[in-house]
Order: C-alpha cells, then sequence, then structure tokens
C-alpha cells in the first residue's frame, strides 16, 4: 500500500463534485467526504452519470453490514434501466484502489466497504491530534442562528415541557456552533401578563424578604398559590374594584402603562429568579447569550405590528377585539385574536412582536424555536402572521417540536421544579454508587459524580426516542448502568479511561505513531469504521435535529468498545501492539467524549 500521506494527497487532488460544505475550515481531511469524492469521480467513469448527480445521492448507512456509504440508483434516475443491473455491473467493475476493501451489489443499492486499514492511519491520527474539535467542521459562513429553548415562566412551575426543550436546545446550540454556525441561545422567559399583577399583590399580603432572596422560585410559586386561593374563596362575594382580582388587574395595567413604581418589584421578581436560573442551567452546561422574555418585547414593534396587520388588510373587529382570520391562508389555522378589547397585548402578538425586534437586533440567518407539540398551533399562526405580513426572514423560523413526559414528579409532590428533579436524581444515583462499595470507595467526590451520572440519566433518557413521541419519565430503568442509559454511556467513559490510566508506560504522545496495521481483528475494523462516521453523524443530525441520531450512534459504539475488550487486550502485549490498541481505545473515548459533550454531558473520570 502507498503511504498515508500520499494516499491523501491523492484523494485531496479529486476536485470536489458538489461541496455539500463550504470548504472544510480545518486543514485536516475529513474521510467520508474523501471517500464521498472519490467514489463519486470513479462511478462516473464508469456510469457516465455526472458526478455531481452521484455526490449527494451517497447515503450513510444504518448498520455497518451495509457498508460505510451506500447509493440507491434509482436517485440516479437512470431512465430505461432496471437499478438492480446496473448496481451488479457497476459494481463489479468500481475499482477498489487502497482506499475500498470491496463493493457489493444490494438490489438496487450499491454498497461501499471502505478499507480499515486505510481509514486507520487516517482516522485514529485526526482524533488524537484535533481532540474536542473532532467532527466539527465549517458547515457554513458567516451564519447566525438564534436558538430559543426553555422558556419557563417566573411564579410557575418548570414542568417536563421546559426540562425537554431546554435538553433539546441545548444540545441543538452546541450542535450548530460545532458545525460552523454563530449561535445565540436565547431564554424567553414566561415574565408579563396579568398574573404578574397578582403576584404583586400577592407579594403584598404574603411575601418575605428573606425568603425571596433565598429562594425565588419557590417562594414566587408559593406566593402565587397562596393569593389563587384568595381568589378561588372570595369568589363573586366582593365588587370588582375591591376584589384581589380587580386589584391585580389594575396593577397589571399600571405595569402595562409603564408606571415606574409598579414595575420595581416584578423588575426584582424577574432579576432573583434569572439569578437561579443561571446556577441550575449551569449544571445542565447550559449558559444564555440572552434572558428575554416576553415584557422584553418593546411597544414600538407592537404598534408597528398593529399598523402592519391594519396596512395587509389581514385584521377584522369582533366586540372590541381585533382577529386576524388565518384560515384564508391556511384551514387549519383558524382565527386568532391578536388584541384584547381592553387594548392588552396577547401571548400570540407578544410572539409576533418579539420575532421583529430580533430580526432588526441580530439579521438572523434562521431561528429555531424549541416548544412542546401542543403549541403547534400556536407556532404555526404566528409564522404565518409574520409571512402575511410581508417579512422576507419569515421562511428562515423553523419549529422544533417535541412529545410529553408522563409520570415526571417529585416523591414529595406532582409540582415539579427542575432543580428538585436533579436533587432527586442524584441522591437517587449516589444511592446506587453506594451499593458497589469498593468502587465507591475511590471515588474523589462521590456526590459530584453522582449528580453528572444522575443528569446524564435524566438527559439521556428524554433524548433516547424521537423527539415528537411521548415518554414515560421511569426511575429505574433510566438509573440502571445496563442497557442503553445515561449512566451506562458514563461507565463507558470511566472504564476507558481507567484503561489510559493502566497503561502508565505507554503514554499518550506515543499513540499517534502507533502502527495502525497492528489493528487487525474484526471487531478493531469495525470500530475505527464507527470512529470514522462521526463527523459525519453530525451533519445527519442538523438535519434531522433529532438528538437520537446523536444518542444511537454513541449506543453503537460504545456497544462496539465493550466488545473489543474481550479480544483487543492491553496488558501483556508486546508494546508495538499496546500501543496500537491504546491509540484505538484512546481514540474512542475522544469521540464518546465529544459526542457526550455535544449532547449535554458531563464525561465522568471515574464511577
Ligand atoms: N416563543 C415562544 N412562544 N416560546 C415558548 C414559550 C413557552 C411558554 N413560556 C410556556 O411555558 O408555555
Amino acid at each position: 500500500m502507498a503511504s498515508t500521506a500520499n494516499m491523501i494527497s491523492q484523494l485531496k487532488k479529486l476536485s470536489i463534485a458538489e461541496p455539500a460544505v463550504a470548504k472544510d475550515s480545518h486543514p485536516d481531511v475529513n474521510i467520508v467526504d474523501l471517500m464521498r469524492n472519490y467514489i463519486s469521480q470513479e462511478l462516473s467513469k464508469i456510469s457516465g452519470v455526472d458526478s455531481s448527480l452521484i455526490f449527494p445521492a451517497l447515503e450513510w448507512t444504518n448498520t455497518m453490514e451495509r457498508g460505510d456509504l451506500l447509493i440507491p440508483i434509482p436517485r440516479l434516475r437512470i431512465k430505461g434501466a432496471n437499478p438492480k443491473d446496473l448496481a451488479v455491473q457497476w459494481a463489479e467493475k468500481f475499482p477498489c484502489g487502497d482506499f475500498l476493501e470491496k463493493v457489493e451489489a444490494n438490489g438496487p443499492f450499491i454498497q461501499f466497504f471502505f478499507n480499515p486499514q486505510f481509514l486507520a492511519k487516517l482516522v485514529i491520527p485526526d482524533i488524537l491530534t484535533r481532540k474536542e474539535d473532532y467532527g466539527s467542521c465549517k458547515l457554513v459562513e458567516n451564519k447566525k442562528v438564534i436558538i430559543e429553548f426553555s422558556s419557563p415562566n417566573i411564579a410557575k412551575p418548570f414542568h417536563a415541557g421546559h426540562l425537554r426543550s431546554t435538553i433539546i436546545g441545548g444540545f441543538l446550540a452546541n450542535l450548530y456552533e460545532k458545525l460552523g454556525w454563530e449561535v445565540i441561545r436565547m431564554n424567553y422567559l414566561g415574565d408579563w401578563g396579568k398574573q404578574f399583577g397578582l403576584l404583586a399583590v400577592g407579594f403584598e399580603r404574603y411575601g418575605n424578604e428573606e425568603a425571596l432572596v433565598k429562594d425565588p422560585i419557590h417562594h414566587l410559586f408559593d406566593v402565587y398559590v397562596r393569593i389563587n386561593k384568595d381568589i378561588e374563596e372570595e369568589g363573586d362575594s366582593i365588587p370588582l374594584e375591591q376584589s384581589t382580582n380587580g386589584k391585580a388587574r389594575e396593577y397589571f395595567k399600571r405595569m402595562e402603562d409603564g408606571d415606574e413604581e409598579a414595575l420595581k418589584i416584578w423588575k426584582r421578581f424577574r432579576e432573583f429568579s434569572i439569578e437561579k436560573y443561571i446556577d441550575t442551567y449551569a449544571r445542565l452546561n447550559i449558559k444564555y447569550d440572552v434572558y428575554s422574555g416576553e415584557s422584553q418585547v418593546s411597544k414600538e414593534s407592537m404598534l408597528k405590528a398593529i399598523d402592519l396587520f391594519k396596512e395587509k388588510g389581514l385584521t377584522h373587529e369582533d366586540r372590541g377585539a381585533v382577529l386576524i382570520d388565518l384560515t384564508k391562508f391556511n384551514k387549519k389555522l383558524g382565527k386568532a385574536i391578536v388584541q384584547k378589547s381592553d387594548g392588552t397585548t396577547l401571548y400570540l402578538t407578544r410572539d409576533v412582536g418579539a420575532a421583529m425586534d430580533r430580526y432588526e437586533k441580530y439579521h438572523f440567518d434562521k431561528m429555531i424555536y424549541v416548544i412542546a407539540s401542543q403549541q403547534d398551533l400556536h407556532a404555526a399562526q404566528f409564522f404565518e402572521i409574520l409571512k402575511q405580513m410581508g417579512f422576507e426572514w419569515a421562511k428562515d423560523l423553523q419549529l422544533v417540536n417535541f412529545g410529553m413526559v408522563q409520570g415526571m414528579s417529585t416523591r414529595k409532590g406532582t409540582v415539579v421544579f427542575l432543580d428538585n428533579i436533579l436533587e432527586e436524581t442524584k441522591e437517587k444515583m449516589h444511592e446506587v454508587m453506594k451499593k458497589n462499595e469498593n468502587k465507591y470507595a475511590q471515588i474523589e467526590h462521590p456526590e459530584e459524580v453522582a449528580d453528572l451520572v444522575g443528569i446524564s440519566a435524566v438527559m439521556i433518557q428524554d433524548m433516547q426516542g424521537k423527539r415528537i413521541n411521548n415518554y414515560e419519565f421511569k426511575w429505574e430503568r433510566m438509573l440502571s448502568f445496563e442497557g442503553d442509559t445515561g449512566p451506562y454511556l458514563q461507565y463507558a467513559h470511566s472504564r476507558l479511561r481507567s484503561v489510559e490510566r493502566n497503561a502508565s508506560g505507554i503514554t499518550q504522545d506515543k499513540w499517534i505513531n502507533a502502527d495502525f496495521s497492528l489493528l487487525k481483528e474484526p471487531a478493531a475494523k469495525l470500530l475505527i469504521r464507527l470512529l470514522g462516521q462521526y463527523p459525519d453523524v453530525l451533519r445527519n443530525a442538523i438535519k434531522t435535529h433529532e438528538p437520537t441520531t446523536v444518542v444511537t450512534y454513541l449506543f453503537k459504539l460504545t456497544h462496539q468498545v465493550s466488545s473489543c475488550y474481550d479480544v483487543l487486550w492491553v496488558a501483556g502485549q508486546t508494546e508495538e501492539l499496546a500501543t496500537a490498541r491504546l491509540a484505538l481505545y484512546g481514540a474512542a473515548r475522544q469521540v464518546l467524549y465529544n459526542g457526550m459533550r455535544l449532547l449535554g454531558l458531563t464525561p465522568v473520570e471515574r464511577m
């Protein structure tokens, strides 16, 4: 076989058939892309089909038995020929060269198997040098995306929907960043509306400064619950102006009118809550660039929106309220109220104004909303309204929705706050860990590890299925070390770390010069092929917006690593062989690490 450097330059010389990628900013090679080029060029010679048509038709495979890349011949749209016959003919003629191990026809598909020996020489050093950067590439040039996610409501519980939005949004933000986008992480708080008048009145009655400072989120919720009880007890017994409800309404009116005094207390509620949120999100490795919220939508945008509605002839009035009949554009969207009869704004209109503000301020190329599917109609409505208002950028808005979580509650009650869930998971995880006394004794900061592993349990459970599916929150299964769980991934990572720790003599700097041709076993070859796929997994995930694309890959990877342990020993081998195997394990650890970080997890060293 020719030298690797030669082969790479040979591959690089092939012009890119269709750059699905705006030049990789990294000088290193993206192996899957190079292979795509090679295959496109060669297949073009054989088939006469233009290589620019072949390149995008090359798909990655779901199982390694089907090769590393495959092409469905029907996608090339060749008239009058039987795709199955073409597959057989072309596969036979295809020159494997040094790059491919074999090329097979399978029905209307041609399956391409990369040469693992060649792959190893390229992929392992690439991973070991790029480290945390492996997998990233500049898919776009100068593009900005706003990702709005989590968006809880102040003084109300942080429910499962917010948790899912947080987890999925955090992942998407990392993913876009890895693929070259400038990302703005935005939290759009529910921090406006009549309930804040109620909260202010409630605070006068039941508030406690100390409690507010110490635990704003729970305290405000407490106040909110108590004041709502008052309202319930009052019923219709008191005239409106003197009733709690009336006072709350009046208070909120003052807030909407910009009364400084009325806004003061609300501002404090907001600030204290945000401070607390910042800490909680940090536990999930999330840091927002912007804490915006319904309260932050500018008056100008709201006025401009109402004007534009009229100018475009979108609205009509009904008993003092202003409506838009969206059925004209899409039957399913119904009629939407955009202004109440008392002139106050609505959730829907605030979303319209917020989007206008954001475009004004950021000139985003794309804006993603991570919101529960219960609000599909709401999102579709304001997307359509923005489109009808004539904003060209309305086409760049995208909804990433998700299903419900069933049965998420703490031991103590059914009302859930994110902090409580994380605390409880940590406690439970700690109990599980204590059962293995020997191991437990070796862990330096068991509480910290319990926290990180517990969080992985919650997150992986959430990201395992397709977003749109509902799932049931199951403590037992989620915390188990067996099966495809968060703790299992953490365990796999810590075990790879221990392989490294035990190879004291062979330090990391030696790995890169290992003789990779010693990695001959089928288990090793399969692992190498999997490692080479990682960059493509990210590119696929940015198309699907599905965390499960990455999660599924990581489980495949860890299962393969685990099969390798049975046959690829490090202890008791010659130094050469041990080095090659360590390099392979080291590369696998790095990829697992990168994938876990991408999902928002913190991989642990020991557990
Ligand atoms: N732009 C939006 N509407 N984002 C979603 C906000 C979610 C809202 N705060 C809720 O809890 O239901």
